[in-house]
């Protein structure tokens, strides 16, 4: 069974239409450059209904110690998602510092970019494989790119591993069957506007599934 994460969420009523239709993972984006961003606070005020639901994610981009501590305070995330360019020993002290597990979001465009795996398979809890978002792009995740799903055939990691980018609720189903994928992940394709989920299409995707 493949099980899915929803990120980027901002409001109740959308998180609602998560949970209710089994998403395994939700998703709060911490970094202000995204039009899905949300305050630490905000978020543990909107995703305290989600706890023991869903795993809750929080999506950082090469955030600095204090904003990390006061995620971990704050909103007490499960896992910290790290989708800028985190080294590994990084990692180590981001576990360290919050108590979250860890996700590691990996660029892809071509086979060659699943070598960085290797180096992470020790450090963290699961691996995200997401599109390597267009040059210039000013965020490096939630812009609706994809890469060949088939260079994931026959892969095999430790943990889980997600697959991300470009996914939505008209190719969820053939993308987890390419790729063999254990758990999507989905932002910009569930949503109506930059920012901007819609209920319908965060249960079109988890009914795909
Ligand atoms: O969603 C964002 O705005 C975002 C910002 C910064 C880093 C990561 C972000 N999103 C992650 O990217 C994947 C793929 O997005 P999409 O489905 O292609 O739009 C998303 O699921 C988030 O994990």
């Amino acid at each position: 069974m493949t099980v899915a994460k929803i990120c980027g969420l901002t409001t109740p009523e959308t998180l609602d239409t998560a949970l209710e239709h089994g998403a395994a993972f939700v998703g709060a984006v911490v970094f202000s450059k995204s039009p899905r961003h949300i305050d630490p606070l905000h978020a543990a005020t909107l995703f305290e209904r989600a706890r023991g639901r869903a795993g809750i994610v929080a999506v950082t981009v090469d955030a600095d110690d204090a904003l990390l501590t006061e995620i971990a305070l704050i909103l007490k995330p499960d896992l910290i998602q790290l989708h800028g360019r985190e080294t590994p020993e990084r990692a180590i002290e981001i576990r360290r510092l919050t108590g979250a597990g860890i996700i590691k979001a990996l660029p892809v465009s071509t086979p060659d970019d699943l070598a960085a795996a290797d180096v992470w398979e020790d450090v963290a809890d699961n691996l995200m494989f997401d599109a390597r978002p267009p040059e210039g792009s000013d965020l490096p995740g939630g812009v609706g790119a994809s890469f060949d799903w088939a260079m994931m055939q026959g892969r095999r990691y430790r943990n889980p591993w997600f697959l991300a980018g470009g996914l939505n609720p008209d190719n969820a189903a053939r993308a987890a069957a390419i790729s063999g994928a254990p758990m999507l992940d989905v932002s910009s394709g569930v949503e109506s506007a930059p920012g901007v989920k819609d209920s319908a299409r965060i249960a079109a995707f988890l009914q795909a599934m």
